[in-house]
């Protein structure tokens, strides 16, 4: 293979002088391939943006991409030239064979790297910021996935000025209300609207890159970007723990430290940070990093296993959403990734997000938190609640209007058991979603399907915008008010309406994802297409959806359908007032129905079990009442009287009740009647005639045994 080395060398703008190879990574709005240059037979990689993926103009993207290819620098991956097939941008770039580091770890280093590899790749990705940032350029998505390596054990950054997307020119970007970067990775001045930011931001984003290198995922990615997003801003800078790694020296802790600091004044310079320590003792990458892919299959290779276990994963769908959220997870632990990163997305996301593990979770981390920081922790937390009056502004502004109450019913962080300072957390929570609207749960998971799901994405789908170009040296880039209200207007205008924008965050799956994920679900190229995440009632015929609802993961049926099976225990004012539906009254008439049954059975066994002395007996002792006698002949007449009164008595009681039950019928029957006037009269006549029957049996049964006395 022949490698790309002078930056002289010239390619030409005529796609078939490339012949795309294998598909070597696709990202949020690109396909990268390995590809043949005809004209020399050439290895290179060949970038397809899909300019509809991008809210760029064409020239502009064009424009930008030559100012692109005038980057030069061994560190920095550049664009050899770029032109336009049909509706997509070609980016020809050297091809870096290993691939990211990102993918990387995730296919043989799930933990993370060693460190002095670590030391190496991070030395050349600073090398190659402290190029872009004297240029007066920002990158603004440094991040694992963005750092490729060559056969050699050579790094480069990319994705500078490659994606389309990046080459919004300033006034563009501040015009859309659209973070940009990739939550996990991203300075907490870049999340909060208004607080401005520079070329220190990617000085925080490396440090992230760091800990992402040193563990194998960025801190917080299992987080949805919401919760990222308010971590990031609230809790404490994330770093290496002295005890958890304990593996690593204290001089790559230290350096981790110095760029994870909130105040960007206060973080290093790239130029500075090179004369660390922990820089200065790294070995050469030759040394360092190319004994890490050694024994690997070739990258395209690596690329399809990768999409071929993510797929089969994807294939079952249908699973319970326990494993979907262990699929969701895992989503996250490739890092949160998708940097389609804007208030409207986080919003339908955080509406997503209800699951009380990750409130318990989310408290779980702000308690321990609170406990290593304590007072400092919670009087930073009480101090963010200013800084996120700012995002209520915002807001605001965007959705144009009042913001809904039942916000307040956001499940993402709204645990029961409040402690003050989590309310800070959860109120800027409530803050950023903004959306929630009446919808509960129910609404939720009744609207969803994958189609609506994937209606919902592709409807959402906005691409990454960013602010690239020249930076004149310390510019802060402002999102000022009025910028604010001009994307509130535009918001307005060129988006949704508003109950739109409802309905998307209602018909998006109960479980969290990736922001915006691409047709190709990673935004690394790691993985396969995912159509939806929300497929998992999708067997469930459309009936019994109606009646279903999702309790933490679980499905219940709702009191629609239990009724029938309940035991029946309604209230006298629930028959009268003729509210009762007719199944019901149907089904206590039946019940009644039964009743009546097994009382003539058992009043049939008792007369049959009686023994003529028994009543005898029954009668004197005074158990049996009395019957009134008529006959007084001897003592067969008088036993026989006397059994006549036991009997009579007996006929009395059992006439008694079947008075009350016959009244009770009757009460039944009219309340019956108020509901459905036609079914009364059915069932009053069959309560008659089941009445009447008993009534009938049990006088037979009397007569029966008065014969049988007399005899
Ligand atoms: N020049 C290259 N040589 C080899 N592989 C590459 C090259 N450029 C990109 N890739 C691979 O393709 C993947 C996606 O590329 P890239 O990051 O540029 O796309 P993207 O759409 O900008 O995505 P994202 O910004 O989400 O990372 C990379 O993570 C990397 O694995």
């Amino acid at each position: 293979m022949r490698r790309m080395g002078g930056s002289q060398r010239r390619y030409s703008a005529n796609s078939d002088d490339y012949k795309l190879l294998e598909e070597v990574g696709c990202g949020a709005s690109a396909t990268v391939y390995r590809a043949m240059y005809l004209p020399s037979n050439e290895v290179v990689a060949v970038k397809c943006l899909d300019v509809d993926r991008c809210n760029s103009n064409l020239d502009e993207i064009r424009r930008e991409a030559q100012t692109m290819s005038l980057i030069d620098h061994p560190n920095v991956v550049r664009a050899y030239c770029s032109f336009v097939v049909d509706y997509n941008l070609w980016v020809i770039m050297p091809f870096m064979s290993e691939g990211s580091c990102l993918h990387l770890m995730k296919i043989a280093y799930p933990d993370g790297f060693e460190e002095p590899a670590i030391g190496s790749i991070l030395k050349e990705t600073l090398k190659a910021l402290d190029y872009l940032h004297r240029q007066g350029h920002i990158h603004r998505d440094v991040k694992a996935g963005n750092i490729l390596l060559d056969y050699n054990g050579s790094v480069k950054l990319a994705d500078f000025g490659v994606s389309a997307c990046m080459f919004d020119a300033g006034d563009r970007q501040r015009s859309r209300n659209t973070f940009v970067g990739t939550p996990c990775w991203m300075a907490p001045e870049v999340l909060q609207p208004g607080s401005g930011y520079n070329s220190k931001a990617d000085m925080w984003s490396f440090g992230i890159t760091a800990l992402e290198l040193a563990h194998g995922h960025a801190p917080f990615s299992k987080y949805p970007p919401i919760k990222v997003l308010l971590m990031t801003i609230q809790n404490a800078p994330p770093g290496l723990d002295y005890g958890r790694d304990k593996k690593f020296s204290k001089s790559f802790k230290e350096m981790v430290a110095m760029c994870l600091v909130k105040d960007q004044t206060k973080r290093p310079t790239a130029e500075k940070l090179l004369k660390h320590s922990f820089f200065k003792h790294a070995k050469p990458p030759e040394l360092s990093v190319k004994k890490l892919f050694s024994g690997l299959p070739p990258l395209w290779n690596r690329v399809k296993d990768f999409q071929l276990k993510d797929a089969a994963q994807l294939a079952q769908k249908k699973m319970p959403s326990a494993e979907q959220e262990a699929i969701s997870q895992s989503e996250y632990q490739r890092g949160v990734s998708a940097w389609n990163f804007d208030i409207e997305d986080l919003k339908a996301q955080a509406s997503l997000v209800h699951d009380d593990d990750d409130i318990h979770k989310c408290k779980g981390d702000y308690e321990r938190m609170k406990s290593s920081l304590g007072q400092k922790a919670s009087a930073y937390c009480k101090s963010s609640l200013g800084k996120l009056n700012l995002n209520r502004e915002v807001s605001q502004a965007e959705f144009g209007g009042p913001r809904n109450v039942d916000l307040l019913q956001f499940d993402c962080l709204n645990g029961k058991g409040k402690n003050p300072e989590c309310d800070i957390v959860e109120a800027g929570c409530q803050e950023m979603v903004g959306l929630r609207g009446n919808g509960s749960s129910i609404d939720i998971m009744a609207s969803t399907s994958e189609k609506d799901v994937l209606l919902t994405r592709a409807k959402t789908v906005k691409p990454r915008q960013t602010q690239s170009g020249p930076l004149t040296p310390g510019a802060v880039l402002n999102h000022s008010s009025s910028e604010r209200a001009r994307n509130s207007e535009r918001f307005e205008n060129e988006i949704l309406p508003a109950n739109e924008k409802v309905c998307q965050v209602r018909k998006a799956p109960i479980f969290s994802g990736p922001l915006m994920l691409p047709n190709r679900a990673s935004a690394n190229g790691l993985s396969a297409p995912i159509k939806s995440s929300g497929g998992f009632r999708d067997s469930l015929d459309d009936k019994s959806k109606a009646n279903l609802v999702q309790i933490k993961g679980r499905f219940s049926v709702t009191s629609e359908n239990l009724d029938l099976v309940k035991p029946i225990n309604h209230t006298a004012k629930d028959l009268t007032n003729g509210s009762m539906p007719t199944s019901i009254l149907m089904t206590h008439l039946q019940n009644l129905f039964q009743q009546t049954s097994l009382q003539q059975d058992f009043i049939t066994n008792l007369f049959n079990s009686l023994q003529p002395s028994e009543f005898v007996d029954a009668t004197q002792n005074g158990k049996l009442p009395l019957p009134h006698c008529t006959e007084s002949n001897g003592n067969v007449q008088t036993a026989a009287s006397e059994r006549e009164r036991l009997l009579l008595g007996k006929i009395s009681e059992l006439i008694s009740r079947m008075m009350n039950l016959t009244n009770e019928l009757t009460t039944e029957k009219l309340k019956y009647d108020q509901v459905s006037f036609s079914q009364g009269f059915i069932y009053l006549h069959l309560w008659l005639f089941v009445a009447s029957t008993l009534y009938f049996m049990v006088v037979l049964c009397l007569a029966k045994m008065l014969s049988k006395i007399k005899r």
